[in-house]
């Protein structure tokens, strides 16, 4: 299995052009964040501001509103209960990321039902959090993924086994995961100490960079953000952008880590920016 090495990130991320506006680097809907759980949908939303998203909207419960304002005032605000505006937003975006803090209740699965019927063929969907585990839990909505858009899982190891049934214990064989990933019709980041990218090519990737300063709640809701960003904005091939956006939030997190004995998901989305401005070719 090959491992992502650095040399991707000047083979995606690349000086922008001047003739440009924010319509050309892609626009990115986040779903997710109940009343409970508002701060996962903020912390995808301002990764995705701050990777260079050029438009960014937070489909959320209504209660987080002055949060997601006060926090991201570049994100705009739509109620997920709101069905037109709602439905009108995922057919005019980029990339939809679903799931962040979205939670496992009736309203929810409502929430997924209305994305998953409303995807168009030229779209992203990345699924994660309470998205992975109502789908592995509802053979309707299981169904009801979109078999025509481009869609990324991004599990932990709990989450994995619930999707494949694959028990954490035997997650190390990797023939076995792919097949899993394979019969999924998807693409999968299995995140874990050394993540593993398992492509629809075939391909598979191990990411080296990380490590337990990550280990903080929030720090996949914004590996989500990263993600959406790099696939609206950039040219490159599907699976280098994925890579790019993996590789960038684990290594900023090891540098930080060098001085910081926790790496805080906020602290990823703050050094973004500058990241990327050192690391573009
Ligand atoms: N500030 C917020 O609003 C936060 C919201 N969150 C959301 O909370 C929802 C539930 O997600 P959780 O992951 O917390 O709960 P889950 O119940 O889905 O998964 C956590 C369980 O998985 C086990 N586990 C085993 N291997 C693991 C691994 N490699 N990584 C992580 N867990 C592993 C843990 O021990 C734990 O029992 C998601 O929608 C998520 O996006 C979390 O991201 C935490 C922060
Ligand atoms: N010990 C570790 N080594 C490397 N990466 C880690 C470690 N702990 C956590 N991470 C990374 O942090 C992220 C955690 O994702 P997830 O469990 O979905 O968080 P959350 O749902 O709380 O946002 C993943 O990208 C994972 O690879
Ligand atoms: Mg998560």
């Amino acid at each position: 299995m090959q491992t992502i090495t650095a040399d991707i990130l000047k083979k995606v991320i690349h000086q922008r052009p001047q003739n440009s506006f924010k319509g050309t680097f892609g626009k990115v809907l986040i779903v997710g964040g109940n009343p409970n759980m508002g701060g996962a949908a903020i912390m995808a939303g301002s990764a995705a501001v701050h990777a260079g998203a050029g438009l960014v909207t937070i489909a959320t419960a209504r209660e987080n509103l002055t949060a997601v304002h006060s926090v991201i005032p570049e994100a705009m605000f739509v109620d997920y209960h709101d069905a037109p505006q709602f439905i009108s937003l995922i057919k005019g975006v980029d990339v939809i990321v679903l799931g962040p803090g979205l939670g496992n209740d009736p309203t929810a699965e409502k929430v997924i039902q209305t994305v998953f019927a409303n995807v168009a063929s030229n779209q992203t969907l990345i699924i994660d959090g309470s998205a992975i585990t109502l789908v592995a839990q509802s053979a309707a909505l299981k169904d009801a993924v979109p078999t025509n858009a481009h869609v990324i899982y991004t599990p932990h190891q709990m989450e994995w086994q619930r999707l494949s049934g694959i028990p954490i214990s035997e997650q190390n064989n990797t023939h076995r995961n792919q097949q899993a990933q394979q019969s999924l019709n998807a693409t999968v980041i299995l995140k874990k100490h050394h993540s593993e990218i398992y492509f629809l090519n075939g391909e598979i990737r191990k990411l080296m960079v990380g490590g337990p300063a990550m280990a903080t709640g929030g720090m996949g809701d914004t590996l989500t953000g990263i993600l959406a960003a790099f696939i609206a904005q950039f040219d490159a091939s599907f699976e280098d952008r994925i890579q790019a956006a993996v590789f960038t939030h684990s290594k900023i997190a090891d540098e930080l880590a060098e001085a910081k004995y926790v790496v805080l998901p906020t602290d990823i989305i703050s050094h973004l920016q500058s990241f990327m401005k050192r690391n573009c070719g």
